[in-house]
Formats: structure tokens, sequence, C-alpha cells
């Protein structure tokens, strides 16, 4: 059987905010680290074991495969909102890192990603999803999910809550940050840095003809700052993503009371990007506990569990003004 193929402007098509954001959540939800084992054949069950990072020459090029199973799970027609028959997914996310890819010329993403698709009762391939776009997004989302419920549920206003957010780094991931989270919360003024300032400014034209165009309703001042410490003075959310060997921030250039940062890159080494004076001061939830476990090994942090986990039992982040979220990434099924 010759695998269909699904091209990143099919999966463009179908990908909205909000179906992202709430995909996204139910997957985070579904990490559960400590019953990893607790396959049923019953009921809903998934694994999703450690992913590996081959690297391929030097640590600037990375192979990450992420292998998922959901079994038994019953899914809603996203049209007519009936459940449709019990099903399971196999899937693996497998991701190249290249880092110098943005040099090249035409210059390509330096993250690459293909989602695999298996027949569950056979193993043959299926179906080979172009995965880059889904990474961008959905790595957005969970920043999104683990702001909404770290962040936001801190304010009785919640979800409507205006935001100062700041963005450090406008890449794929800076900008992916920005679009989602604009597209989600009421952000109020928006701070962009990028080392090379260009980056900063496309961004800031881009969020400018949304606004326009009234694809993002709110309101928006949209600012780029010359330093990082711009960008976060007054910022009451911060998503940094970069492949920054350094830190870029630290905790006297945050301002005082409640903050919250979604951690998402740095490369090879998934932290970084962050002071640990930063971290000193603040309790860390990651995506992953099982990721976390070798790659967070040498971070020096109060990492108090998976944000799956807050979501799950419905209670609210420890009480601590500042929160990070400490992005692995790694979604086997999505
Ligand atoms: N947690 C997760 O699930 C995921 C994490 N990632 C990680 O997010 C990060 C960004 O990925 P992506 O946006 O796709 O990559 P891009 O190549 O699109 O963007 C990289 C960004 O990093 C900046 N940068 C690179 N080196 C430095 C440096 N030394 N100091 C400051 N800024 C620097 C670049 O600035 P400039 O424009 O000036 O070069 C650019 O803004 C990576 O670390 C990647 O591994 C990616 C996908 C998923
Ligand atoms: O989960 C993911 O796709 C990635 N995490 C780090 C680089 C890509």
């Amino acid at each position: 059987m010759i695998p269909k193929y699904i091209d990143s402007d099919k999966v463009r098509k179908i990908l909205t905010w909000p179906l992202v954001n709430a995909a996204v959540e139910e997957a985070l939800k579904a990490i559960d680290y400590s019953e990893l084992n607790a396959a049923n054949s019953e009921q809903s069950y998934k694994r999703q074991p450690p992913r590996t990072i081959t690297a391929c020459g030097n640590a600037s090029q990375l192979l990450l495969t992420m292998p998922g199973y959901v079994g038994n799970y019953k899914a809603l027609n996203a049209k007519t909102n009936d459940q449709l028959p019990c099903s399971s997914t196999l899937a693996c996310k497998v991701v190249t890192s290249f880092t110098n890819n943005q040099n090249l010329q035409p210059p390509l993403p330096n993250i690459l990603a293909n989602i695999l698709l298996f027949d569950v009762n056979t193993g043959e391939l299926q179906c080979i999803m172009e995965g880059t776009q889904i990474t961008a997004w959905r790595t957005a989302a969970a920043s999104i999910v683990a702001t909404k419920y770290l962040y936001m549920k801190r304010f009785p206003q919640g979800f409507q809550t205006p935001i100062k957010l700041a963005i450090i780094g406008c890449g794929v991931q800076g900008q992916s940050h920005a679009l989602g989270m604009c597209a989600t919360f009421n952000v109020s003024e928006i701070y962009l840095w990028n080392r090379r300032q260009s980056k900063a400014d496309s961004l800031l034209l881009l969020l400018q003809h949304l606004h326009l165009n009234k694809v993002l309703q709110n309101p928006t001042k949209i600012f780029v700052t010359d330093t990082p410490a711009e960008a976060v003075r007054e910022a009451e959310v911060i998503c940094i993503g970069t492949y920054s060997p350094h830190a870029l921030i630290n905790y006297d250039m945050l301002k005082s009371g409640d903050v919250h940062i979604n951690t998402v890159g740095a490369g090879a080494v998934h932290f970084g990007e962050v002071s640990q004076d930063i971290y000193d001061n603040a309790v860390v939830y990651v995506d992953s506990l099982i990721n976390a476990r070798t790659e967070l090994k040498d971070l020096k942090a109060n990492i108090i569990g998976e944000i799956g986990q807050v979501i799950r039992e419905g209670r609210s982040a420890e009480n601590k003004s500042l929160t990070i979220y400490q992005s692995l990434g790694n979604f086997g099924i999505f």
C-alpha cells in the first residue's frame, strides 16, 4: 500500500487556534506520568515513551523521534458533535532540527517535521502528514494552555484579563506564539525582540495587517524593542523561543508581581534561555515528566509536575507569583 501524503497546504487549511488549543489541551491532559502503563482493554489509554534525540554529525543537527499510541478512544465528529466509534491511533512524529537551514539560499525552516500514522492492526504505514506547521502551532498552543491554567486562573476575569505580552525571539516559534496568544487572549500590549531586528519588524507588520483585516479582534499596541530587557520590563506573560546558548533574560529585568514565562527553546539543551535566578524564584511545570527526567536533569529548578495534572485536577498552580512552563515538546499523536 502506498501511504497517503497530506501536504502542508492541506494541513494548514484545517488549523485554527480554537481547534488546536482544544486538541493540545486534551493531549496535555492525557499525558500522565504516574499511569504510564495503566492499559485496560475497556478504557481509553495511551503509551508515550520518552523521545529519542540523535545527533547527526554535531549537536546542531538533531533527529528527534516521538512515538505515541492511544488505544480505545472515542472521538467526536467535528461537525455534528456525535460520538464516533471507538478507535486507536499509532503515530510517530519525526523531527529534524538543523540550525544552519536558515542560512541556506533559499532558507529552509530549522525545524522540519513529519507525522507517520500506522494501521493499528497490521502496523502498515498508512499516512505521512507534513508536520512542520503542526509543530509550530502545537508548541504555541501548549504555551497558551499553560498560560490559561498557570496565569489566567489567578484573576477573576479569567480569560478576558488584559495581558502585556513579550515575545523574545521572532522566528517560527515567536511568530506562532504571538499569533496564537493574540488570537486567544486579550493582549493589550505586545513587545517583540529578536537578535536581528528585521524579523521583529516583519512580525510587527504581520500583526498590524491581521488587526487591520480583523483576523485578530482585540486592539493591541505593538512595540519592537532594542533589548530583551526592554521587552520584558512591563510584561506579565513572556514567551521565549530561540537557539540562544546563554540566558537572554534574568530576574532583575522582570516586573514585580504576577509573571508567567513560557520557555520553549534553546536547541540541543532544552533550557537555558532564562537565567538561573529566574528559576530560583519560580515554580516550574513541564509538558512531560518522562522527558524532563533526562532532558532537564541538569536544570536546577523547582519542577512541580506536569501541566496535564494541573488541568486534570482542576487545581491552581502553586501559590507563587512567578511561574514557568518549560516546554520540551513531544506529542506522537498530535
Ligand atoms: N518545545 C517545543 O516543543 C519546541 C521547541 N522548539 C525550539 O524553539 C526554538 C526556536 O525554534 P524555531 O522558532 O523553529 O527556530 P527559528 O530558526 O525559526 O528561530 C530561531 C530564533 O532564535 C534566535 N536565535 C538564534 N541564536 C540566537 C542567539 N545566540 N541569541 C539570541 N537569539 C538567537 C533567532 O534569531 P535571528 O533571527 O537573529 O537568527 C530566531 O529568532 C529552538 O530552540 C527549537 O529547538 C521548536 C519546536 C518545538
Ligand atoms: O516537540 C518538538 O517538535 C520539538 N521539540 C524541540 C524541537 C522540536
